[in-house]
């Protein structure tokens, strides 16, 4: 099992945790958009240590965008597993043919 399915995992079973016990049960319970703001938040630290090359931090923030990406998805009740299949769907087809599968 990779870390992320693990920890996709852990997030799940923090829905029915004590917010006092836990970080991220105490970030589900302040709703989907909180987590979604949160997630915000990681990327926007990401993109800021990208830009200044700063890989150390990039690694850090990029842990952190990963963890909240999946609290968001865990509030929406979006399965990884989903996430997975996607990007499962798209592989071997060229990024060039998926932009031209979504104009309208
Ligand atoms: N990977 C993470 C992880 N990454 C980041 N964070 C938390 O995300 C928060 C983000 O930092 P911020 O500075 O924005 O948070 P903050 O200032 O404390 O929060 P706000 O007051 O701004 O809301 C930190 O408090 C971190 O503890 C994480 N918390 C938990 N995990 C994983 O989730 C598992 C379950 O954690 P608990 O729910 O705490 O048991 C852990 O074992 C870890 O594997």
């Amino acid at each position: 099992m990779s870390i992320l399915t693990k920890l996709a995992a852990t997030i799940e079973a923090r829905k029915s945790a004590d917010p006092d016990s836990s970080w991220t049960a105490k970030l589900l319970a302040k709703g989907p958009e909180k987590c979604a703001e949160k997630f915000g938040e990681e990327a926007i630290e990401a993109i800021i240590a990208a830009a200044k090359n700063d890989r150390e931090n990039l690694t850090a923030e990029a842990a952190d965008v990963l963890y909240h990406l999946l609290v968001m998805l865990a509030a929406r009740d979006v399965a990884l597993e989903d996430v997975l299949a996607e990007l499962e769907r798209r592989e071997g087809t060229s990024g060039i043919a998926e932009k031209a599968a979504r104009q309208p």
